[in-house]
């Protein structure tokens, strides 16, 4: 029998920013069984009380706990910064067998480093990007696999994404850009979205009037693409008058170098998900040997 979603025992290891985006948009678009997710950190008690009291999710606070909801389900989501990752993996490394799916969403790790960290070749493992909007079931997740997971295994983690957003199956060095577009993505629009606002404030109008109609248009602007399914270079032709005022303010944007600035962040980012990434691949040896 095939193990569905709403079967599958998953184990979050870290309650941070983006374990609470993914266990919100598992439970409350129904797909996951809350009694099934379990939960621990490191250290923050209250994190884990809250959720629990918000998703309905358990939550391991001492050892022996925490290693058994390891050892006993069969998806184990880790959810810890770049900077834990080697002594999270290797606290692991007793506790993961062969049957089990680990799904990663930290920024840079590759599988390559996970196996190296977890001293086996062949874990099923699913190195994932996804954004915080997974909260409200509109994240954007970018997925790459080993050889080592099972058709099922695979569905299992589509499932479990799709649950919370869209999902692109991509090839494993194209999950840095996927960070740089849809997994960092959010930040770019929260700060234009932040100087929309702070310029609106300027011009005269009330915070809240600036933030109501920011948050209005940002809305409607992505909406606008997804439902006419026309490029963002052609809506935005028709917003632009010849001569009026959107002209004015574009080519402003342009003096100011906006496009070059938001590709140069991207590959910024790209790059820093390849530098984290290989800072630790480079303690990998360190912590084996
Ligand atoms: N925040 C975001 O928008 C996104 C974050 N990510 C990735 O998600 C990961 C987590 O990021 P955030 O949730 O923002 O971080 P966060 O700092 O909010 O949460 C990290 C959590 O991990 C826990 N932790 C650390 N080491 C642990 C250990 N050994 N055992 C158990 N728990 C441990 C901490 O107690 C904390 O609860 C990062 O690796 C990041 O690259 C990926 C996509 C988007
Ligand atoms: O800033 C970070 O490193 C993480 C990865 C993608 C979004 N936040």
């Amino acid at each position: 029998m095939t193990l569905s979603l709403s079967q599958a025992k998953i184990t979050f290891i870290g309650a941070g920013s983006m374990a609470e985006a993914i266990i919100r948009g598992l439970t409350s678009t129904g797909e996951g069984d809350a009694s099934r997710v379990r939960v621990m950190n490191r250290s923050d008690v209250a994190k884990l009380q809250s959720l629990h009291e918000r998703y309905g999710v358990s939550y391991m606070t001492e050892q022996p706990a925490k290693d058994d909801a390891i050892a006993t389900a069969d998806v184990v989501v880790i959810a810890f910064k770049p900077k834990d990752a080697a002594e999270g993996l290797l606290s692991l490394k007793p506790l993961l067998r062969k049957e089990q799916l680990l799904v990663s969403v930290i920024a840079g790790m590759s599988i390559d480093t996970m196996e190296g960290l977890l001293g086996v070749t062949g874990q099923p493992i699913a190195r994932t990007m996804p954004n915080t909007s997974s909260t409200i079931g509109l994240g954007a997740t970018g997925i790459s696999f080993s050889s080592g997971v099972s058709d099922e295994q695979r569905q299992l983690a589509l499932d479990m994404f799709a649950s919370t957003g869209i999902v692109s199956v991509v090839a494993e060095p194209l999950l840095n850009a996927v960070n740089a577009v849809s997994g960092s993505g959010p930040a770019y629009i929260y700060y234009m979205m932040e100087a929309m606002i702070a310029g609106g404030v300027e011009l005269g109008l009330e915070p809240e009037e600036a933030r109501r109609l920011t948050v209005q248009t940002v809305l409607g602007a992505a909406s606008m693409v997804q439902a006419t399914g026309e490029e963002p270079a052609d809506l935005r032709r028709k917003v632009t008058s010849p001569n009026g005022t959107t002209q004015a303010a574009l080519e402003t944007l342009d003096r100011c170098g906006f496009s070059e600035g938001v590709i140069k962040a991207e590959f910024r980012c790209a790059e820093r998900a390849a530098e984290m990434g290989a800072a630790i691949s480079a303690s990998v040896t360190s912590h084996t040997k």
